[in-house]
């Protein structure tokens, strides 16, 4: 927060400045008020009356040209600084390993950076307004009614102790709640998001009125947690308006006392004076209301900002990845979670190299590949690139020698050239039919009728499972990566096409290093060497034909694919 203070102080300065007159202002005209009755009106002075009346006019001019400068500044400081705060956190959250983000939930830090932001964009504009302006006015009330009648002070002092035990019982009850309104907005946020995400499915499964019933509840939360704290905090403003009152009544009173020896014109005053203690007062308790939100705001938004990036200084920069190692590496996703993910692999791959993982679902195939490109920290072991410790490599010239076709591919709202170009910004139309043609993609793109022009909907709803991940090879080619990973890329691939993708593939880049995961025995069969994966252990390496031999897993998934695809034939 440092940062926004340095920026923005003067600006802020002249905003206070601004507000500090316009209470000074406030302050001076129940002073006149009185000397009007007391003086003018009282005396019959005609003259004294108008001098004392354009006088006021005038200062109130004056308080007009204040608060309106003093409101563009305050809004334009706060509206930038809601800017720089959303785009600085943008910037910070994309430098988060999956970890960092998955620890956070998506839905928590799109709310922080929407939601938070914008409570504290709403407090800094009321500092400027407001908050300086309502002390300033109370404690200039006081002392300006004080010297009005020093006696009467007595009921200040109580009305001001009650005031302040009133506001600081409401902070200690508001904040927790606050905190918790936050949290609700979090799980309605990852309520939609999930929802939205998994539309089709809940659609094929009939079960609308299942996920709305559970939207309901978290909905129901949020609106009993808003309500509670709403009304908590809304039962405070009465207690000093009551407070204020019985003070402004215990004046009246005193006023008829003649001991006082209060002129009429100066209740009048102090009464008015008591008035603007007991706005300005109503306005200090919202002040800690929406204090009391910004701060569980600044705590939830300070904490993406403190959260360590993965981006780090001083790094190896490489211009593509020729070895891989992996030598005795363990990994887990959670440190607290003993469920060790994958465990002593030891691995190595060679520039040129066609590698196969293959293993039963959940073994650890992808989490072995999340690990090459810096996705997650790896527990134990080291990874070698071009003999290299991948933590001295910078993250981002690793990322570029890479391309990842992952088993849940994305496409995104556009055309099928864009989705292409989109792992290349500038390649040209050449290169991106050029690759499209190595997917095996051309052809079902030259059939539609804008071909490469043609509209892709949000999340590829409008292709094919097989013709998505085409698509997604294109892009992936069209890095020209040293390393391509087909993570389960081909599975909703004819075998056909996906020999032929992979024979295209050795013609398009030279020396490519290719891995590729797959569930099926004959997605693999070719590679140079197989890691057969179980539990997160290594459990066989080599050929086709050596483990055939020397693996009894491999055999096995083996021997069920071809007895299922018999029956198939069946
Ligand atoms: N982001 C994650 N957080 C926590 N655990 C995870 C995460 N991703 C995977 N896992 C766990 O790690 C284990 C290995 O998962 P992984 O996705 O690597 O398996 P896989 O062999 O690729 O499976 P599949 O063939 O089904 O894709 C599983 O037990 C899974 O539950």
């Amino acid at each position: 927060m440092k940062k926004y203070i340095k920026k923005y102080y003067k600006l802020f300065l002249l905003s206070i400045f601004f507000v500090t007159l316009e209470a000074l202002i406030d302050l001076i005209q129940p002073g006149i008020t009185s000397n009007i009755i007391d003086k003018g009106i009282a005396q019959n002075d005609i003259n004294y009356i108008l001098k004392e009346g354009s006088k006021m006019f005038i200062i109130t001019v004056f308080g007009a040209i204040f608060a309106l400068t003093r409101n563009i500044i305050s809004t334009n400081v706060s509206q930038r600084f809601a800017y720089d705060l959303r785009n600085d956190l943008f910037t910070k959250i994309n430098t988060y390993s999956f970890k960092t983000i998955e620890k956070f939930n998506k839905a928590s830090l799109i709310t922080r950076l929407t939601n938070d932001v914008t409570q504290l964009q709403n407090f800094v504009h009321g500092m400027m307004r407001v908050f300086i302006k309502s002390p300033i006015l109370c404690i200039g009330s006081l002392i300006m009614a004080i010297r009005l009648n020093l006696k009467m002070s007595i009921v200040l002092v109580v009305m001001i102790i009650g005031v302040f035990i009133v506001i600081s019982t409401n902070l200690k009850i508001g904040y927790p709640l606050f905190k918790k309104v936050q949290k609700n907005i979090d799980n309605l946020n990852s309520k939609i998001r999930e929802y939205l995400g998994a539309v089709r499915v809940v659609k094929t499964f009939n079960r609308y009125e299942y996920e709305v019933d559970k939207f309901e509840h978290t909905n129901e939360e949020l609106y009993n947690t808003s309500t509670k704290a709403m009304r908590v905090m809304s039962v405070f403003s009465p207690f000093i308006t009551f407070i204020v009152n019985m003070s402004i009544v215990l004046v009246l009173y005193l006023g008829n006392i003649p001991t006082f020896d209060i002129k009429i014109g100066v209740i009048v005053a102090y009464i008015n004076y008591m008035t603007r203690i007991l706005t300005s007062l109503i306005m200090i308790s919202h002040i800690f209301n929406v204090f009391v939100r910004a701060k569980t705001s600044y705590e939830r938004v300070n904490e993406v900002l403190k959260e360590d990036g993965d981006i780090k200084e001083n790094l190896k920069n490489i211009d593509r990845i020729d070895s891989i190692e992996f030598e005795d590496i363990d990994f887990s996703y959670n440190k607290d979670n003993e469920n060790t993910v994958l465990k002593n692999i030891n691995l190595k791959i060679s520039k040129g190299q066609t590698i196969g993982i293959i293993g039963s679902t959940g073994s650890g195939k992808t989490s072995i590949i999340n690990l090459i490109p810096k996705f997650y920290k790896i527990d134990r072991g080291t990874l070698k690139i071009n003999g290299i410790d991948i933590n001295k490599i910078s993250d981002k010239s690793l990322r570029k020698s890479v391309a990842i076709v992952p088993q849940k591919n994305t496409l995104f709202t556009g055309s099928i050239a864009d989705n292409i170009r989109w792992g290349s910004e500038k390649a040209t139309y050449h290169e991106v039919k050029q690759c499209a043609q190595i997917a095996e993609a051309e052809e079902f793109i030259n059939s539609f009728r804008d071909t490469y022009s043609t509209h892709i909907g949000q999340g590829g709803v409008n292709v094919s499972g097989g013709q998505k991940q085409r698509i997604s090879i294109s892009r992936a080619l069209i890095k020209r990566p040293s390393l391509l990973i087909l993570d389960d890329a081909t599975s909703a691939l004819d075998a056909g096409t996906e020999a032929n993708i992979k024979n295209n593939l050795s013609k398009y880049i030279k020396d490519l290093t290719c891995i590729i995961i797959a569930q099926r025995i004959s997605s693999v069969i070719d590679c140079d060497n197989i890691y057969v994966l179980e539990e997160g252990e290594i459990v066989g390496q080599g050929k086709h034909d050596e483990l055939m031999k020397s693996c009894k897993e491999y055999k096995d998934i083996f021997k069920s694919q071809v007895n299922r695809s018999l029956g198939d034939e069946e």
